[in-house]
């Protein structure tokens, strides 16, 4: 069977200053512009194959090896429509391009992560089904352009297009044409930047984003004060943050930030709670390893996981501190974090107070990566999900 292919893989990205709330649900523009910094792939990543093929007699998708509907999903439906549509003007143009527009598609996706658990797999799901389809498909777009499309998967997929630190413009107009993911620096301009993932509960989530940042709009007067007096201010501080390598710059801004959205969900009607005890008892040890000067930033999106910030150089103290509180969890130690440790005990003049130790477990598991890379396009005949026949390698 004749068939096209394509296989990539995109990365998650957590917010320094957050997106929360839509003026339009359905091209989904957002109420505030937003930033957020690239994780590495090499911990965190959807990966997606996607085939075209005459022999398939219908779109068909597999996620995490379970076939799902695409017809019950109106933000799949939306990018497939936008992305054939552009095919469709490149095979109007030239009569020797394949007629791939017309064709059905089979699309398969694994995560290396859990879904829907707040650590951002609806960004990179479908920053990796936007970026894959545009190679499929040959489409001649720049990232940018592609975020147009990605965002109407999901608004924070806009910004995994890109590596390092990516603003999301939310821009005016009615069409959503200039609500569009842009590149502020390369991974490249601050590679001493760090994080560390502490997985809290790796469950589906109660409210999800969608649900939850409509109600946020419909019922908190705080989240329009945010909207018109905060965030405008905050981009420009946090680019310049950036610009400067001004980490207690960064680390506060991200840190007043991830406050402030936790506090619209508390003033949302009725309010959305989405820390629980152990990200309370986070905030309390990173602001007690600051009192002396800023060395680590904390930020808590739409769940109770942790993604901590730091320089390199302050890693494994920061994990030393979490290891004391949080026992008994996993760890991913990628970058070689504990390699020749000699950094057990806690910093001197450090309140061990602030928190009781937590049971066994509490925290699962603590991921160690950094900023780092956008999508990467892979070899299909090596890495593909899909068999000889168009269906799932593996199934769940
Ligand atoms: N690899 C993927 N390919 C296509 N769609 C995906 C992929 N991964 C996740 N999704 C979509 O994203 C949904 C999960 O999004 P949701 O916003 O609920 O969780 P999350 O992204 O983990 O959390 P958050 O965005 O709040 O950090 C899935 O149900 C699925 O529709
Ligand atoms: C708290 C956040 O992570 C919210 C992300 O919301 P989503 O992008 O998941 O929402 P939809 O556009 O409805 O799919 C903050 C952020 O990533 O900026």
């Amino acid at each position: 069977m004749t068939f096209f292919e394509a296989t990539c893989t995109a990365p998650v990205n957590i917010a320094v200053v957050k997106y929360w709330g839509k003026r339009d649900t359905s091209l989904i523009l957002p109420t505030n512009s937003s930033l957020s910094v690239t994780l590495s792939q090499d911990q965190l990543h959807s990966k997606t194959t996607i085939r075209a093929s005459a022999d398939f007699t219908s779109d068909r998708l597999w996620l995490n090896g379970i076939e799902e509907s695409i017809e019950k999903n109106k933000r799949l439906v939306a990018c497939l429509r936008e992305t054939r549509a552009l095919r469709a003007q490149i095979e109007a143009k030239d009569e020797s391009a394949p007629k791939l527009s017309g064709l059905k598609i089979h699309i398969c996706s694994e995560n290396n992560f859990p879904t829907a658990a707040g650590l951002a797999s609806s960004a990179s799901g479908y920053a990796c089904l936007v970026y894959t389809l545009s190679k499929l498909f040959e489409l001649p777009l720049n990232a940018s352009d592609l975020s147009i499309v990605a965002r109407q998967g999901s608004g924070s997929a806009c910004r995994s297009l890109f590596g390092g630190f990516v603003a999301w413009e939310m821009g005016e107009k009615e069409d959503g044409s200039d609500s569009r993911a842009v590149q502020v620096a390369p991974e490249t301009h601050w590679p001493d930047l760090q994080a560390l993932i502490c997985v809290v509960s790796d469950e589906k989530k109660g409210t999800s984003s969608t649900e939850g940042m409509q109600l946020t709009v419909k019922t908190s007067a705080l989240l329009q004060h945010r909207i018109k007096n905060v965030v405008p201010k905050r981009m420009e501080e946090m680019i310049a943050a950036i610009h400067n390598k001004d980490f207690p710059r960064f680390a506060e801004l991200t840190m007043q930030d991830s406050n402030q959205f936790h506090a619209v969900c508390l003033d949302t009607y009725p309010p959305i709670f989405y820390m629980n005890d152990i990200s309370r008892a986070i905030i309390r040890i990173i602001s007690e390893y600051n009192k002396d000067g800023i060395k680590a930033a904390y930020t808590f999106d739409a769940g109770p996981n942790a993604v901590i910030y730091a320089p390199q150089q302050n890693m494994r103290e920061i994990y030393a501190i979490l290891s004391h509180y949080f026992p008994g969890h996993a760890f991913e130690d990628s970058l070689g974090l504990k390699k020749n440790d000699t950094v057990h005990a806690l910093p001197q003049n450090f309140d061990t107070r602030v928190s009781p130790v937590f049971s066994q477990g509490a925290v699962k598991q603590i991921l160690h990566t950094k900023a780092d890379d956008g999508p990467r396009v892979l070899d299909s005949a090596q890495y593909g999900l899909l068999n000889a026949e168009g269906l799932p390698k593996r199934l769940a």
